[in-house]
């Protein structure tokens, strides 16, 4: 069974509308240039309201150590994700499994990538637009995956309920990460589309 991540999430309504629909994990986007980062304190609210076993991941993107230590001395999180230039060792330092996210090109040799990242948990391949992190809302070239891979693949970028199916048939991954697919507005889910890409990912 695939598994599904609900990326930035800002509400804690939102984050129930995830849980109960199925989701196995959220995101929550630590990053003040995005339209979904949150707030410790919001982050915090969010957790705690969550029922037992929904994972909780923190999305970095080239944050300083001393600012992850801060958000994971305040906020129980199980996960980390990495949207930008950070090597390897600096991943592990958190004592927290991490995935990596890569943004992928044309041309790009994905399992050379992905092995730059030994320790990670995860390698999340999402969509290449100049000047933005992540959350892009767009798709890549599927078929630039190889079907044999040794690493484990969480699938990204403009996923959404009317692609999960396609995309999920072709690359086989082990979990597919949605924000933009699922939302009303930036940073708003919206719960039928919850409900819908959810549906989609578990009728296979
Ligand atoms: O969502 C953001 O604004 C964001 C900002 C900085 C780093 C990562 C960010 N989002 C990551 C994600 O939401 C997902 O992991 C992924 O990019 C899929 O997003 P989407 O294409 O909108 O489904």
């Amino acid at each position: 069974m695939t598994r599904i991540k609900i990326c930035g999430i800002t509400r804690v309504e939102d984050a129930l509308a995830a849980a109960g629909a199925g989701a196995d994990a959220i995101g929550l986007v630590f990053h003040a240039g995005s339209p979904r980062a949150v707030s410790i304190e919001q982050a915090r609210a969010i957790v705690q309201a969550l029922p037992p076993f929904v994972t909780t991941v923190g999305l970095f993107v080239d944050a300083a150590e001393e600012t992850i230590r801060a958000v994971l001395d305040q906020v129980p999180l199980d996960l980390l994700q990495f949207h930008g230039d950070e090597p390897d060792t600096f991943c592990q330092r958190f004592a927290r499994p991490y995935i990596k996210a890569v943004r992928v090109r044309p041309g790009d040799d994905l399992d050379a990538l992905a092995a730059n990242w030994p320790g990670a948990s995860g390698i999340l391949l999402d969509s290449y637009k100049p000047g933005v992190p992540g959350g892009t809302g767009e798709t890549f070239d599927w078929s630039m995956i190889p079907a044999q891979r040794s690493w484990t693949l969480v699938l990204a970028g403009g996923l959404q309920s009317q692609n999960v199916r396609q995309a999920i048939d072709l690359t086989a991954p082990w979990a597919v990460d949605v924000s933009g697919g699922v939302e009303a507005t930036k940073g708003i889910k919206d719960i039928d589309k919850i409900n819908a890409f959810v549906h989609e990912v578990k009728r296979g």
